[in-house]
């Protein structure tokens, strides 16, 4: 047993951890991060880097097959189901460099490839090693939450950590859960030619506001994907090519392939917190407004703190942690300017608060705006017409947005900025914004905003009238 001392001790290597890692060498202090399994974590093995690499794929093959509206003939794509499965390989490939063991060490990080584990409230052993550091960061990370369903254990099915090796081209697969993990695979399932069904036991994209929801799903239907909301599995039965599940509601829905994607859990269990004095919760680790845990030497970041899922989310919680673990500076996460996105095709993202939650908090004072695409001349060039921007505004101020269409992910990062920055629709109306961009939507609904003030107001029209006797 070797016994090793550190400023910092960092479990896991994922999204936050690395982050964390790279922040703290830089700045002067000694660090060891332990991962157990594969350095980079979800993200770059088993989540947004293979998800959006084989959502290219279907985008593709879905250009080939719907071409002829721009005068190119459509073509049937002949997909390479395994060779798509090598474009993933090869793209997290191009990736892992940046979050590699031999980089990290190369920034005089002490990498140990170990799961850690609470020995005492001040210790954490992994393999041979028993580490003591002035303070810990746990960013375990999630996995995929597999409920109890009666059959599943007899039946084979994927999850995000199997589907990106899968090399056989499921001929129906079922999706159960209609989340962003189950909507960005089935949407691109579906584009490699595979029949989908998602089963799902509430309301599809559920997290999102119904209304823009609404814009992904019609498409969703367009391409052929069957969705079944209110559809809660309850049972589970048959063999690979030949898997039925059915809904508490007697519904049965036939596939070749399941995967299951309902949600995550918080890995916490190869940890033994309590042995630290960490309080755990069913969504994972306990911590206050400045990502401590009940061990006040202990934080925990990203998916293991049970708040919002999200690389981005990580990489803020560990910002946020350095300062004060490093420098004893005050944190306190906010979560009000945190954007997300789902990369279904039309794209989904949001910052700040839903229509719903906006007229909860702010009643009369909410002013919604919308711009849609199909006045977006770009849009209509690229044939990319479906979807809109929604703003919620109080007192000239934004207080969330939310797109669907294309490229929404992309141009939710200036609500993100105007939300972090506490900034007012004046500032996204002093902006020019080049033409024919997509990005024109932002400054249009800022105008859907600003428009009816100006020139619905007998007031300016009074005040026109009267400069219009005086001016030469
Ligand atoms: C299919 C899918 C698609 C996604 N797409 C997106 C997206 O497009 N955009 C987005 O922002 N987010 C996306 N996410 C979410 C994103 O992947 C996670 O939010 C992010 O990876 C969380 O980072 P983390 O550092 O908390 O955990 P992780 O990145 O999971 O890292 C945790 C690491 O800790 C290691 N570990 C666990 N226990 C121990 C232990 N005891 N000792 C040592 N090591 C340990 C694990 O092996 C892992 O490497 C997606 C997730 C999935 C599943
Ligand atoms: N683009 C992105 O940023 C992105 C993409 C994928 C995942 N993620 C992250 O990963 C997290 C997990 O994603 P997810 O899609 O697995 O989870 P989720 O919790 O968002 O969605 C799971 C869905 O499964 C349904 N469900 C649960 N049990 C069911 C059952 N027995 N039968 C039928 N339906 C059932 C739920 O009603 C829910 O709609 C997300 O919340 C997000 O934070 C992000």
């Amino acid at each position: 047993m070797t016994k090793l001392k550190a400023d910092l001790l960092i479990i896991g290597a994922g999204s936050g951890g690395l982050s964390v890692a790279a922040g703290a060498v830089q700045m002067g202090a000694s660090v060891i991060l332990l991962e157990g399994h594969k350095m980079g974590g979800d993200c770059l093995n088993f989540g947004c880097v293979p998800s959006k690499a084989l959502i290219a794929s279907g985008k593709a093959a879905y250009a080939q097959s719907h071409a002829s509206v721009f005068g190119v003939a459509d073509v049937t794509p002949s997909v390479d189901y395994a060779a798509t499965k090598d474009h993933v390989a090869d793209v997290i490939g191009q990736i892992a460099p940046v979050d590699s063991q031999e980089r990290f060490e190369g920034m005089g990080v002490r990498v140990i490839r170990e799961y850690g584990r609470f020995i005492s409230p001040t210790e954490v052993q992994a393999g041979e090693h028993v580490i003591t550091a002035r303070r810990i960061v746990i960013s375990t990370g999630s996995s995929p939450f597999v409920p109890p369903i009666p059959g599943l254990e007899n039946v084979p099915y994927e999850t995000n950590e199997t589907i990106f090796e899968l090399r056989d081209k499921p001929e129906h697969l079922l999706v159960i859960g209609g989340g962003p993990i189950g909507m960005e695979m089935a949407q691109a399932h579906r584009r490699l030619g595979c029949e989908v069904t998602v089963i799902e036991g509430m309301k599809a994209l559920g997290n999102d506001d119904p209304e823009l929801a609404a814009v992904v799903l019609d498409r969703f239907a367009a391409e052929g994907i069957e969705i079944a909301e209110g559809a809660m599995a309850a049972e589970i039965r048959g063999k690979l090519g030949a898997i039925e599940v059915e809904a508490k509601d007697g519904r049965i829905f036939k596939g070749s392939h399941l995967l299951m994607a309902v949600g995550r859990a918080a890995n916490i269990n190869k940890l033994d917190a309590e042995k630290a004095g960490i309080e755990t919760t069913r969504r994972g680790i306990k911590v206050d407004a400045g990502m401590r845990s009940t061990n006040r030497r202990v934080y925990a970041i990203g998916d293991v703190a049970g708040g919002l899922q999200f690389t981005h989310m990580a990489g803020y919680h560990a910002g946020l942690i350095i300062r004060s673990a490093l420098l004893g500076l005050p944190a306190k996460e906010r979560t009000d300017h945190i954007p997300w996105a789902t990369y279904t095709d039309p794209e989904l993202a949001h910052v700040g608060l839903t229509e719903e939650a906006a007229r909860k908090e702010h009643g009369g004072n909410l002013e919604v705006v919308r711009f849609h695409y199909n006045h977006n001349d770009r849009a209509i060039a690229e044939r990319k017409t479906e979807g809109l921007i929604k703003v919620m505004v109080v007192r000239g101020r934004p207080v969330g947005a939310s797109i669907a269409g294309a490229q929404a992910g992309e141009l939710i990062n200036l609500w993100a900025f105007i939300l972090a920055n506490n900034l007012k629709m004046k500032h996204i109306a002093n902006m020019v914004a080049p033409y024919p961009t997509l990005g024109e939507i932002n400054k249009r609904v800022a105008g859907a905003y600003f428009s009816p003030k100006l020139f619905d107001s007998p007031m300016v029209k009074r005040v026109v009238r009267f400069v219009q006797g005086w001016l030469p």
